[in-house]
């Protein structure tokens, strides 16, 4: 029985695959390095390199690996970019995760993880925002994830099929034993701008939006480190293979911080000034957005680990230092 990792060449995916590596599970990557990385896959996994959206491809992988359950993480993730390429994002995250499901119902598979989104939220008229809040994304990013929520709910409601969707708040940080970190190219996450910033990699980084009607104007988020993140989708996994019914949570860790408070806290970490401006808002982006964790907390039993902000920024810092070193 193996589980199959879609996404696992990339930030999230490639720390989810460390840690069923850890557990003792066998796993199969389907990524088509759009965004990861080959390097980021660790042996024993089986990196396939191919489309989620290919059906023949996945079902093949489904019945020749025996397939039990499918993480999916593979996706566009820039949410700006999803402003100027909708029809890409619906594509990528709603078409090809359609077809993926397809085949997960064809192949017998019967336990789904999602990586769905805070942004399905929008701007929420109360925060911290819990599950059974309305649903109003403010970018297509946020729509194409949510469409992919209700396919499965839809799927779950007719096929022998249960899926946990969890809706990530703003992933950061990097493995603590240095295995794994974000080296996504062209970064646009904040702690990761703010870290290659830091390290003298970019001359200088940009505030969006300072106008906000947050407590300093610039838009609050609620940062989990990956490792705490990764936990939850192996809670989720034993969650549904001990048969608990399809179900949606939140993963973040109700604190929210603001952009300047961010960049604060990697001067702190690094231990220098570095060059900030103060810019204008950049599109598609919701003023505040805080998890409400408390489902995930007694649903699945979750407890964070790492949930401080100059843990995740030193994590995130050091892994940045050693891909300076690598590439010197
Ligand atoms: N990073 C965050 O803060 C965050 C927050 C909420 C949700 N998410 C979701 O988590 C998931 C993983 O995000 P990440 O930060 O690791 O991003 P990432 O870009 O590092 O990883 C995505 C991976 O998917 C692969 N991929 C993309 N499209 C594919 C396709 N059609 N077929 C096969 N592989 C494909 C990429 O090559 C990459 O390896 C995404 O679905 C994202 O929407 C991320
Ligand atoms: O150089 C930068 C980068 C970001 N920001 C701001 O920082 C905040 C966080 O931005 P970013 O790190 O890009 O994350 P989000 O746009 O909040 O989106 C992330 O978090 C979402 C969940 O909340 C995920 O769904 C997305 O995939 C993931 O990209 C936003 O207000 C940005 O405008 C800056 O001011 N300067």
């Amino acid at each position: 029985m193996t589980v199959l990792v879609t996404g696992g060449a990339g930030y999230i995916g490639s720390h989810m695959v460390l840690a069923l590596l850890d557990a003792g599970e066998r796993v199969v990557v389907v990524d088509n390095l759009s965004t990861g990385f080959r390097s980021a896959v660790p042996p024993p996994a089986l990196l396939i390199e191919g489309n989620v959206g290919d059906q023949d491809l996945i079902s093949r992988i489904i019945a020749e690996h025996g397939v039990r359950a499918i993480v999916h993480f593979a996706g566009s993730i820039v949410v700006p970019d999803s402003v100027a390429d909708p029809l890409g994002y619906y594509l990528n995250n709603t078409s090809n995760s359609r077809t993926l499901i397809a085949a997960a119902v064809a192949g017998g598979v019967k336990a789904f993880i999602f990586s769905s989104t805070a942004a399905v939220y929008g701007n929420p008229a109360e925060i911290p925002v819990k599950e059974t809040a309305d649903l109003k994304p403010v970018s297509p990013y946020g729509t194409s994830k949510l469409m992919t929520e209700m396919m499965l709910a839809d799927t779950a409601f007719a096929h022998d099929f249960r899926y946990v969707a969890l809706r990530y708040f703003n992933v950061a940080g990097a493995d603590p034993a240095g295995r794994a970190g974000q080296s996504t190219p062209r970064a646009t996450h904040l702690i990761k701008v703010a870290c290659e910033t830091a390290l003298g990699k970019r001359a200088s980084m940009d505030v969006f939006g300072t106008d906000y009607p947050t407590p300093d104007g610039t838009c609050v988020r609620d940062y989990i480190h990956v490792t705490d993140l990764v936990a939850a989708h192996m809670a989720a996994l034993g969650y549904l293979e001990s048969g608990g019914t399809s179900d949606v949570f939140n993963c973040g860790y109700s604190s929210g911080y603001s952009v300047l408070e961010v960049i604060e806290a990697v001067k702190r970490a690094s231990g220098g000034p570095f060059a900030v401006t103060l810019g204008p808002r950049r599109p598609g982006d919701a003023e505040a957005i805080v998890a409400d964790s408390a489902k995930i907390r007694e649903r699945l039993g979750w407890t964070p680990k790492l949930a401080n902000l100059d843990t995740i920024v030193a994590h995130a810092l050091g892994w940045e230092r050693s891909l300076k070193q690598a590439a010197a």
